[in-house]
């Protein structure tokens, strides 16, 4: 009782469904709760003290009836606590998908230090399927239904069995007998009418979720947890929609919440995911992935701290890792982005998922269950997270996305242009077809529209606009209904595109480097995506080619080696030791998908182990196919950019050049064969070069490593006037000629060259001249000059009889025969003071070459080279007087390697390394 004289006391009153509480003083703080007589509070328990007037009616009554104290009267019901105490999980089938899964969801909770938790739960996996299906069979009047709700009740019985015990599962048991056999009337019921309700079938497949999350509540109680669970169709309370959706109703649902939460107070709550009910409280569901949407209400009407939904992936990914292996996780999403990406396919959330928690700032974790220590992607606000995560945010691009299987229609002619109401007669015809326009483009003349549809629906939209239109076709002033089949979207999404220059710039260049040809742009003005039509057999290729491009992985590019013979195995031994520093430093990734030889190949689809690709090849090398070699390389891999690298002397691999490159191959390569061939073959690489982004560089075939073609290119480019090129272009008569000196034979020297790797592997090409010849014709070419090999009279140094030899080997015997003709010559030239010098001379003037043996004073530049030096001297308009003189070794394995990997690092640079 009260005692009159006490100057101020609190009362705590409790709640109705709690007046066990008011019979015993409570301390609370510094006053005293006290117990009121039963009797004089009774009206009031009826009453709702959790509205303030409540409150204030009752403190009323209380100071009527105790005039002689002053009452501080607050009122503690168990209102739901808010702010940041809720975390909200959301566990879906397969989570929950037998008793294990089902224990180490229970784990994660209890894990879980938040102070106050909501699950939602999704069924047992497949029961979802076996709930329909019994509606299906029921109402189909198929007997079965009745074994498969027996399978139902077996499941789930021996779930439990697996998890509880005792009373708990006792409880559970007999519950579940109770629901099954009330299913079991009610599908009886639907057997015999042949029609099951919509509300009846949602009441029925809402049980998968009633059992799991009883279940799940009593497991987590048996850790000493306390945990209620809740049915929510006592609580979500949704309007069904037209368009077989549903839409919340937040404030009823709260309404509702209020009340079950002052019933159930818990610090753990299980609820069921997918069912809800309508305002009339007939059961429903959320439809598809009803569970996230339930856990997204949760959340916020709960002003959840976070929503975690649990799936089998680590997390969202930059773009689908089936089509890029590449991908990555992504830390962090906008829920603008993450709302984009779901649209265009990704699986991230259903856009509608976003919503509910959208508007309170309340962020969504996606993590893996089955791999915790994967920290998931967080789909936030980014205005109202930390440093770190508005840094992750402020990548332009986060991820790309695709859908396939689309067409496009364009309706086009110049009757369109100012007439208002076109385009509302165009969407007007799709829509009473009931097609979905997935993406619309208009350019502003106004002359044609644009737009994509699922390929199924093509078809009626096309004949009814043709349809529609059929006059103004007639007339002429529509010219066409055009399909464009077997296309596909490709959108890049990042909020941080918005008011940034050059993003879309970046993504087309990427395209265009991969050389795809884009059908249809449309970017709204929100900036936060651009979305692209592309041919769908393109399509990988082009979302390897921008993923790539946005830096999400490395400039990667898969390479095919052709030829792993002295240069091509010297090239090879190069790539792996500098790979490391490439992909570190440069952020280039090179990957050797292929090698091959004459007779056996190498393939591998992430890329070779270049320290043991001789023993790779022993063990697992096959008979080299050419045409598979190509397509694996190029085909059906994550890496956008393909190069084939041509480390042959063979013309007819370099026959295959120009369909590469038409493809989209990159081709380089030291072999002259291709630029020395036929002219028209040549003409036709480089007119093909010229129209597209597809790379051909050969800077090895002439001075090996030197830069002769880039010089070359170097001067052309920038408006100087080639007069002459002159100089040696041969390593290996140079060698031969600064080392053939008095008491040396000359095949011996031959020998040394071969063996120094400076020959072709027929030395007869140099010793004929034709190497040189060849050498000469690429730069002739090069300097426009439409020369034939034919066109170059060659001094050859290959005897008469030797000329026909049946091998190189049987050329290499037979030539110390020779020698003491050679030693005529040599001797014949230091008489008269001079040094012998096989030399190539392209005269552009003249449009003229030639290669032959020169006499040359021994103070002349070519006079003073060692070993296999080259030196070219470029006679030019701007260098008349003094020619541009390039020299060093020009023959070797070191550095014709060396030449052909700039190449390919000059490629790498083409296609958006940093340089
Ligand atoms: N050596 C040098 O200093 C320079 C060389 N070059 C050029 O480099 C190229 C390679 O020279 P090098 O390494 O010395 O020659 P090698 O003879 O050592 O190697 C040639 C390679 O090509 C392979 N090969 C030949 N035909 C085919 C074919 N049809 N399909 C697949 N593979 C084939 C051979 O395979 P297999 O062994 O299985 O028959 C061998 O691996 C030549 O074009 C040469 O002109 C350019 C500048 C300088
Ligand atoms: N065999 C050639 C190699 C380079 O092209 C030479 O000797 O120069
Ligand atoms: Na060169």
């Amino acid at each position: 009782m009260v005692s009159s004289g006490v100057v101020s006391h609190s009362f705590r009153i409790l709640p109705p469904n709690s007046l066990a509480h008011l019979q015993k003083p409570k301390k609370i703080g510094e006053s005293q709760c006290c117990a009121f007589p039963l009797l004089q509070l009774s009206p009031f328990l009826r009453k709702d003290f959790t509205s303030p007037w409540g409150r204030e009616a009752l403190r009323t009554r209380i100071c009527a009836s105790f005039t002689d104290i002053s009452l501080d009267v607050s009122v503690e019901d168990n209102k739901l606590p808010r702010g940041e105490t809720w975390s909200v999980h959301k566990f879906g089938g397969t989570c929950v998908g037998s008793s294990l899964r089902i224990k180490n969801v229970a784990d994660i909770i209890i894990n879980d230090d938040s102070e106050r938790k909501l699950v939602v739960v999704s069924a047992i996996s497949k029961v979802t399927d076996m709930m329909y299906d019994l509606i299906d069979k029921a109402q189909s009047r198929d007997e079965s239904y009745i074994s498969l709700l027996d399978a139902v009740l077996q499941k789930h019985s021996s779930t439990a069995h697996e998890l509880l015990d005792g009373d708990d599962l006792a409880s559970f048991l007999s519950q579940l007998n109770h629901d099954i056999s009330n299913l079991k009337a009610m599908l009886r019921a639907i057997y015999i009418a042949g029609h099951a309700t919509e509300s009846f079938t949602d009441f029925v497949v809402g049980h998968g979720e009633l059992w799991s999350a009883q279940m799940l509540s009593s497991l987590i109680r048996k850790n000493g947890i306390d945990c209620k669970w809740m049915d929510t169709r006592d609580v979500l309370i949704v309007d069904p929609t037209s368009s077989n959706q549903v839409d919340p109703d937040y404030l009823e649902s709260k309404r509702r919440l209020e009340k079950w939460y002052s019933l159930n107070p818990s610090s753990v709550i299980v609820a069921t995911g997918f069912i809800a009910s309508t305002p009339q409280n007939l059961p429903t569901t959320l439809k598809r992935d009803g569970s996230d949407f339930s856990a997204a209400i949760m959340g916020s009407l709960f002003k959840a701290r976070q929503v975690t939904i649990w799936t089998d992936v680590d997390g969202v990914y930059s773009a689908d890792p089936r089509k890029v292996s590449e991908a990555v996780i992504l830390k962090t999403l906008s829920y603008q982005e993450a709302w984009e990406m779901s649209y265009f396919g990704a699986n991230v959330l259903h856009p509608r998922t976003i919503i509910p928690v959208m508007q309170y700032g309340i962020p969504i974790i996606i993590r893996n269950i089955f791999n915790l220590s994967a920290t998931g992607t967080k789909i936030c606000d980014p205005s109202v997270n930390d440093d770190e995560d508005r840094q992750n945010l402020a990548y332009f691009v986060k991820g790309f996305a695709t859908i396939d299987n689309l067409a496009l229609i364009n309706v086009e002619g110049t009757g369109m242009a100012g007439v208002p109401g076109t385009a509302s007669d165009i969407f007007r015809v799709v829509k009473d077809v009931g097609a979905n326009v997935i993406m619309i483009s208009q350019a502003s003349s106004e002359h044609s529209v644009c737009f994509a549809v699922p390929e199924k629906e093509v078809k009626a939209v096309a004949e009814a606009l043709q349809s529609k239109f059929r006059q103004a076709l007639e007339a002429g002033r529509l010219s066409q209904v055009q399909v464009i089949p077997n296309c596909s979207i490709l959108a890049a999404v990042g909020q941080n595109m918005a008011s940034t220059p050059g993003v879309s710039a970046t993504l087309f260049n990427a395209l265009a480097k991969a050389n795809v040809n884009v059908r249809a742009i449309a970017q709204g003005c929100s900036e936060y995506n651009i979305t692209v039509v592309v041919k769908r057999e393109e399509c990988i290729k082009a979302l390897r080619a921008v993923h790539s491009r946005f830096y999400l992985s490395r400039t990667t590019i898969a390479m095919g080696i052709i030829g792993p013979g002295l240069i091509g195995s010297t090239l090879l031994e190069q790539l792996r030791d500098q790979a490391a520093v490439l992909k570190e430093e440069f952020n280039i990734d090179l990957r050797v998908m292929g090698i091959i030889g004459s007779k056996s190949m190498l393939l591998n689809d992430v890329g070779i182990d270049l320290s043991r690709w001789k023993e790779l090849r022993e063990e697992k090398g096959e008979v080299a196919n050419l045409e598979k070699f190509v397509q694996h390389v190029h085909g059906n891999h994550f890496i956008p950019n393909t190069v084939l690298v041509d480390c042959t002397a063979d013309s007819i691999i370099a026959g295959h050049y120009y369909d590469w490159l038409r493809k989209g191959i990159h081709v380089i390569t030291p072999n002259k064969k291709a630029n020395s061939g036929p002219l028209n073959q040549y003409l036709r690489i480089r007119a093909l070069q010229r129209q597209s982004y597809t790379h051909y560089f050969y800077e090895a075939t002439v001075g090996a490593g030197l830069p002769i073609i880039s010089t070359l290119r170097g001067l052309l480019e920038t408006g100087d006037r080639i007069l002459q090129i002159e100089g040696i272009f041969s390593g290996t008569l140079s060698y031969i000629f600064n080392n053939f000196k008095v008491g040396r034979t000359f095949s011996e020297v031959v020998s040394e060259a071969k063996e120094a790797g400076y020959t072709e592997p027929d030395p007869r090409d140099d010793l004929s001249g034709t190497d040189v010849a060849r050498k000469v014709i690429i730069l002739a070419r090069e300097c426009g000059l439409k020369l034939e090999l034919s066109d170059i009279p060659v001094e050859s140094l290959v005897p008469e009889p030797l000329r026909v030899s049946a091998s190189a080997q049987d050329f290499m015997q037979q030539l110390p025969k020779f020698d003491q003709d050679f030693a005529k010559k040599q001797q014949e030239a230091e008489n008269a003071g001079k040094v012998l010098r096989y030399v190539g001379v392209v005269d552009v003037i003249k449009q003229k070459g030639v290669v032959e043996l020169r006499e040359y004073n021994k103070d002349h530049p070519f006079a003073q080279l060692s070993g296999s030096d080259n030196i070219i001297a470029f006679t030019t308009t701007r260098y008349k007087n003094q020619p541009l003189i390039v020299r060093g070794p020009g023959a070797g394995a070191e550095v014709t390697a060396g030449g052909v990997f700039s190449d390919i690092l000059r490629l790498a640079s083409y296609l958006g390394a940093p340089s």
